[in-house]
Parts: C-alpha cells; sequence; structure tokens
C-alpha cells in the first residue's frame, strides 16, 4: 500500500511520515528530499534558478516515478503537490491519501520557530506576512486537499491516530 500525507508546508507530513513508516514498517519518502536528490540541488536553488513553473514540472515527474518505484511506503508529499496538474487524483488512485488538516495559527506557529530559507515560499516574510500568506494560501489549496480520501482534523495530530485512521478503513 502507498499512503500519500497531504497538507501545508509545517501540518507535519514529514515528522508524522517518517514516525507512520517506521511504526508500519514501510519505506518512507519525502518527495522534496527525493527531488533534491534527483536533481542534486535543493528546492530552493530550483525555484530561484528555474522559478516555481519548472519546479511543479519536477514534482509531478518524481510523484510518478516514486509510484512506480515503491509498493510498500509512506510518502510525505510537498505542500503543493496535490494542488497542480491532475496530482491528487493520480495519489488517489495509486493509494490512500490523507489531510493533515491543522489551523492556520498551529502552523504559522511552528514555521516561524524553525529555518524559514528551506521553504523558498516564506522566506524573507515577516511573522505577520507569514500568517497572511498561510491563510490566503490554504482558501485556495483547501479545494485540493479536501480531495483527499481521510482528513485528520487536529492542532497535535499524532502518528497513533494516523494508524488508527488506516485500521478502521
Ligand atoms: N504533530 C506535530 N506536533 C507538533 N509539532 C510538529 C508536529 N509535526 C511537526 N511538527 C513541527 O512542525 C515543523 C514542521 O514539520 P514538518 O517539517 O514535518 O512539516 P511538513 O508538513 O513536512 O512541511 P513541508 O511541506 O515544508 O515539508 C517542525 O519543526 C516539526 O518539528
Ligand atoms: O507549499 C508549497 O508550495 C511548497 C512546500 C514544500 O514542501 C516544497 O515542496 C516547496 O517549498 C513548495
Ligand atoms: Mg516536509
Amino acid at each position: 500500500m502507498l499512503i500519500f500525507l497531504l497538507g501545508m508546508m509545517g501540518s507535519g507530513k514529514s515528522t508524522l511520515g517518517k514516525q507512520l513508516a517506521q511504526q508500519l514498517g514501510y519505506t518512507f519518502v519525502d518527495l522534496d528530499d527525493y527531488i533534491e536528490q534527483r536533481e542534486q540541488r535543493t528546492i530552493a536553488a530550483i525555484f530561484e534558478e528555474q522559478g516555481e513553473t519548472h519546479f511543479r514540472e519536477l514534482e509531478r515527474a518524481a510523484l510518478q516515478a516514486v509510484v512506480q518505484e515503491y509498493r510498500q511506503a509512506v510518502i510525505a508529499t510537498g505542500g503543493g503537490t496535490p494542488c497542480f496538474f491532475d496530482n491528487i487524483n493520480y495519489m488517489n488512485q495509486h493509494g490512500e491519501t490523507i489531510f493533515l488538516a491543522v489551523p492556520t495559527r498551529e502552523i504559522a506557529r511552528r514555521l516561524i520557530s524553525t529555518n524559514l530559507k528551506i521553504r523558498p515560499l516564506l522566506a524573507s516574510k515577516s511573522s505577520e506576512e507569514i500568517n497572511l500568506f498561510l491563510a490566503k494560501t490554504l482558501a485556495h489549496r483547501i479545494q485540493f486537499y479536501e480531495q483527499a480520501k481521510y482528513k485528520m482534523e487536529s492542532s497535535a495530530i499524532s502518528v497513533d491516530q494516523l494508524a488508527q485512521l488506516l485500521n478502521h478503513k
């Protein structure tokens, strides 16, 4: 089985994905890391050198490559992955999709306390600008995230909650 975690930057896809994979004995794949390895450069560099449109094409190709490569994996997608091309339908067709619905306030709080340089869409923004950016971005993205098969809504999602959700499907 392939399990895709969806949600905004900072919703915990990478953190929870690693823990869930460990619990299930699955491989953990972080789509952002996968793209960086394929490209041999950081996502920030891809954005800087070729812009977001090109990044989205690389992201779609990476998503499809991961699906071909793995049979049992937990995949932490990028924050924007479900919102471009037909990626959300593609993921729904190839596995279980879970939207980590963490409130914007909590996401902003988490991100402001981490290194913003690795998140090019947030770099060089003030706290107030980050809050505004997250709210505006989510307003657009929610229509894609909501197409996930499952939704986990909490400001403190745990790996056990995720495992339970999958057990009861
Ligand atoms: N369930 C959680 N409870 C509290 N803090 C968390 C939780 N999950 C992640 N965090 C913290 O939030 C920050 C962002 O988490 P993480 O990198 O896992 O998010 P992400 O969804 O993978 O983001 P991105 O899309 O930018 O890769 C980290 O500092 C992490 O420690
Ligand atoms: O929310 C987004 O659009 C992004 C989130 C990150 O995971 C990276 O995929 C990239 O920084 C873009
Ligand atoms: Mg991540």
